[in-house]
């Protein structure tokens, strides 16, 4: 067998060029065909037929841009980041965080294995606490009958490993028992394979407890499934013209502090890192409110919202950051395989496990954040970001082909980028 050959994700330029000699030279550097070319490019990616047999009531298709951030280097490999955002500066600003980390070695990740809970909900129960042990003596044939379907999944080493039984003594509805069904579903996000399992469960575990079975469903507070991602830098890689690495690297850090004990600020500074995140759980056809209602539910675990991130200084000045939370996706399942852009943009990722996505994604998370800190806690948000959104303005005022960046550039140097100025620009010429 041929070794695929490394991806180099270091494009020096990408921004410079055409759309569509960016994607030439994307897939140059990854070693895609023209037929990849040709999804990654949108034409044609997602026949009519293919939509209207993945949701209801289909009309039509609702295109988003799709860019490739560059520069990515996780646990050593290269790797190009598809992206599929409406938001400016998204795509730039994680292509640069990841250009400075690759120079000390780029991100490290890990992650758990792939294991998704499933709740089966028992009411009606009037001994809870001892329902809970007769559950657990039946904790062999319950797994058992969980595994009884699924011969792909437990043929490739998954399925149900594991049982959880919650009491919850006193609810508005009376005592509760929960049972966990505990999950690995390999490649797949798993909401549709935990499903099955627990409907099938259900009529036993009524047997079992004296109860009534009510919701069967998994949970999306994927925490057996948790993905972590850190970079370490020197504080002289943050060094530009204009600023000092090490007041940088303190910035982001005292940023990071806010947003650990404030929840107001952490869902900013949360919603800055799934900026990095849904991009790419997009591009892959993954399901993002699965991504996004996991970290969410985990970073207010403790009972109190925080940040999804930590950035400290090392002990040599540094700057240090890591990233933990849930991350449900797969590479088979759902949509990932009907939507032939999303099977384009894993072969762009060369991702070979659904852990390796996910490890990705977390770097991409994490770099977001980075960038989103360190503007912040330097010149502010406003001069990257609105400079980026200046040609969505300058479109807004009805400017069409090379007038885009002309008009843009007008009202970047100008420094009002608002529609009205970008209007006048155009009356003028
Ligand atoms: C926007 C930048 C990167 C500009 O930063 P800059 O200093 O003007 O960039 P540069 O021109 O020196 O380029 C540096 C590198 O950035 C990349 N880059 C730069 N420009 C482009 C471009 N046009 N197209 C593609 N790549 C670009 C590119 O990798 C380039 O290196 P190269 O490869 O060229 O050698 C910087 O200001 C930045 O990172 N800002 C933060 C932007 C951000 O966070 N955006 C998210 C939207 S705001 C939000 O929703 C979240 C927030 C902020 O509220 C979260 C929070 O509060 O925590
Ligand atoms: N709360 C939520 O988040 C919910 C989400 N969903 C949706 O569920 C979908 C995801 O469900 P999911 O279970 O992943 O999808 P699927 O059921 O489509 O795919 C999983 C199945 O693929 C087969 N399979 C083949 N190869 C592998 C492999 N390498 N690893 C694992 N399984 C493999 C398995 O068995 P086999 O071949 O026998 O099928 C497995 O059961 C998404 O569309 C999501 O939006 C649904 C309900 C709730």
């Amino acid at each position: 067998m041929t070794k695929p050959t490394p991806v180099n994700a270091r494009i020096a330029g990408l921004r410079d060029l055409e759309p569509s000699a960016r994607l030439d030279a994307v897939c140059a550097a990854a070693g895609l065909d023209q037929s990849d070319r040709a999804l990654l490019s949108g034409a044609g990616a997602l026949p009519l037929a293919t939509a209207n047999g993945m949701i209801e009531n289909v009309v039509g298709k609702f295109e988003m841009p799709m860019g490739v951030a560059t520069n990515f280097c996780v646990n050593g490999k290269d790797y190009l980041i598809p992206m599929v955002v409406e938001e400016p500066s998204v795509v730039a600003a994680a292509s640069y965080m990841a250009r400075i980390a690759r120079a000390g070695g780029g991100f490290h990740a890990s992650a758990d294995d792939p294991v998704m809970r499933a709740q089966v909900q028992v009411l009606g129960v009037s001994d809870p606490a001892a329902a809970r042990l007769r559950i657990l003596e039946h904790r062999d044939e319950l797994m058992a009958l969980a595994n009884s379907k699924d011969k792909v999944l437990t043929g490739l080493g998954g399925g149900c490993k594991d049982i959880e039984v919650h009491v919850f003594d006193d609810t508005p509805v009376g005592p509760m028992v929960v049972l966990h069904l505990i999950v690995d579903v390999r490649d797949a996000m798993g909401a549709n394979t935990v499903n099955t399992m627990a409907e099938l469960l259900a009529p036993k575990v009524e047997t079992i407890t004296g109860g009534t079975v009510r919701l069967r469903i998994l949970s999306n507070l994927a925490d057996l499934r948790l993905v972590r991602a850190r970079v370490e830098l020197e504080a002289a890689a943050l060094d530009t013209d204009v600023l000092n690495g090490a007041d940088v690297a303190q910035g982001i850090v005292e940023a990071c502090a806010l947003a650990v004990i404030d929840p107001y600020r952490a869902a900013t500074h949360n919603k800055g890192i799934m900026n990095g995140i849904d991009p790419v759980v997009i591009a892959t056809g993954n399901d993002w409110r699965a991504v996004e209602a996991g970290a969410h539910a985990f970073a207010a675990r403790s009972g109190r919202y925080t940040a999804l991130t930590r950035w400290e200084r090392t002990a040599s000045g540094g700057l240090s950051g890591s990233i933990e939370l849930p991350m449900a996706l797969g590479l088979v399942g759902g949509a990932t395989r009907t939507h032939p852009a999303a099977q384009a943009a894993l072969r762009l990722l060369k991702v070979k496990t659904a852990t390796e996505l996910a490890q990705l994604v977390a770097a991409v998370g994490l770099a977001q954040n980075m960038a989103a800190l360190r503007a912040l806690a330097t010149e502010g948000i406003q001069r990257g970001h609105m400079a980026l959104h200046a040609r969505n303005i300058a479109i807004t005022a009805g400017a069409t082909g090379a007038d885009i960046d002309r008009v843009a550039r007008a009202i970047v140097a100008a420094g009002d980028i608002t529609v009205d100025h970008a209007r006048t620009i155009l009356d003028e010429t």
